[in-house]
């Protein structure tokens, strides 16, 4: 028996498991991977300060995110092509978030449909909203979003145009994906991989496929959502959005300070700083990094959340304290669901969890709300001198 005590081993785990299409698919950053990378490392150029004799008992990392009650301060992030790193993947991971008491963000570019996740979970899930170029496929799935009762519309505004992951080239990944010969002796190696997805029929964009115009053409995953996703995205396509959903509105994807400040005067419930993983503008700076600017820009207008690089519990104590009033995790949650399915999603879950519950009792503080620069250590370059 494997013992998981961290993400990395259910990294490890995630990469023996899934094929290695959709390993690399998750675990890409575009182009030279600075960005990828960057988000790692700035999280441990962060030190924190140890605070000792102080009563560290009762303590508490639950809070709220827009309002909703929270286990702790961490929602699953939308990832794309969940369901092809375990079978039903979303419904896995919708379902061991609701058990866990924290948010579940369902892609627009899921294997199972905003219905799937529905039929399979008891309370409202949030939907992730690419922005396509036809408007009659927009207005229908923020349709069957509300139909479905999804409680938030996270609109992603950093993938428009897609930043190229060498490795997807390479690997041959197509959208919807399509298994070229390699790619099917590689899935030989992985039987429980095999048995899973020969157990579903959930094997394809499942809210898209029969609804977006030239989904059926079989290309590579970049010039497909460049032809899919629409380029003309602006303040104004986002305003109609809002009245067209008509409840909480959460914008994704923002790296500057002067953007959050419009998404902020736009009225958005909460924004995330977000560089989607380091897969999109390869050499913009960690999300951990740029934070600051953007908390002195908006904080108490909007709620902030960050993701992009939350490895630990250590990591999602230091955006907290950095001035982030939520977190969100993406490969951190794939990788327990590639490794084990919806029980590595728990794990993954717990795992973060008592981190950030031992973390902060080492930090002296007893509650998450608590946190903030007191509790850490910043070398004093930090942010950099950027002109
Ligand atoms: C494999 C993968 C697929 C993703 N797909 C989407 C998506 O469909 N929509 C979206 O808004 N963000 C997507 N993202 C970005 C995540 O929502 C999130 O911003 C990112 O994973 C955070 O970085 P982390 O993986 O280091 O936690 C994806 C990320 C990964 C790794
Ligand atoms: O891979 C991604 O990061 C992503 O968001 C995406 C983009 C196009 C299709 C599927 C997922």
């Amino acid at each position: 028996m494997t013992v998981i005590a961290c993400i990395d081993d259910l990294k490890r785990l995630h990469r023996k498991r899934a094929p290695k299409m959709f390993y690399d698919y998750a675990e890409s950053g575009s182009y030279t991977e600075q960005t990828f990378r960057d988000n790692t490392t700035d999280f441990q150029k962060i030190r924190l300060r140890q605070k000792v004799a102080v009563d560290m008992s009762n303590r508490s990392v639950a809070g709220t995110m827009i309002g909703q009650p929270v286990a702790m301060p961490v929602a699953l992030a939308p990832v794309g092509m969940t369901g092809m790193q375990s079978a039903d993947g979303e419904i896995k991971a919708a379902r061991a978030a609701e058990a866990f008491g924290v948010p579940f963000t369902l892609s627009t570019m899921s294997i199972c449909s905003i219905e799937d996740v529905a039929a399979h979970t008891s309370k409202p899930f949030w939907f992730q909203l690419y922005v396509m170029r036809d408007e009659e496929f927009v207005d229908n799935i923020i349709a069957r979003a509300k139909a479905a009762g999804c409680s938030a519309l996270v609109l992603t505004l950093d993938l428009q145009i897609l930043g190229q992951r060498h490795k997807d080239l390479k690997n041959g990944l197509t959208a919807p994906p399509r298994l070229t010969l390699p790619n099917i002796v590689n899935m030989t190696t992985k039987p429980a991989w095999c048995m899973g997805m020969l157990g579903t029929r959930r094997r394809s964009f499942g809210n898209i496929v029969g609804h977006a115009k030239g989904v059926g053409d079989l290309s590579s995953l970049t010039s497909w959502t460049n032809e899919q996703f629409d380029p003309q995205l602006d303040w104004g396509k986002i305003a109609r959005l809002r009245e067209k959903w008509g409840g909480k509105m959460i914008l994704k994807g923002i790296l500057d300070a002067d953007d959050a400040r419009r998404a902020a005067d736009f009225g958005a419930d909460a924004i995330i700083v977000s560089n989607h993983g380091g897969r999109q503008l390869d050499g913009a700076l960690s999300s951990i990094r740029i934070l600051p600017s953007i908390v002195a820009a908006v904080k108490g207008q909007t709620e902030i959340w960050l993701d992009s690089g939350i490895r630990s519990g250590q990591d999602i104590l230091k955006a907290l304290a950095m001035g982030a009033d939520a977190t969100m995790i993406g490969r951190s949650y794939i990788y327990g669901l590639g490794a084990m399915g919806q029980a590595g999603v728990t794990m993954a879950l717990e795992i973060l969890k008592k981190e950030l519950d031992i973390t902060m009792a080492l930090c002296g503080e007893r509650d998450v709300a608590a946190l903030g620069r007191h509790n850490l250590l910043v070398p004093k370059d930090f942010e950099g001198d950027w002109v």
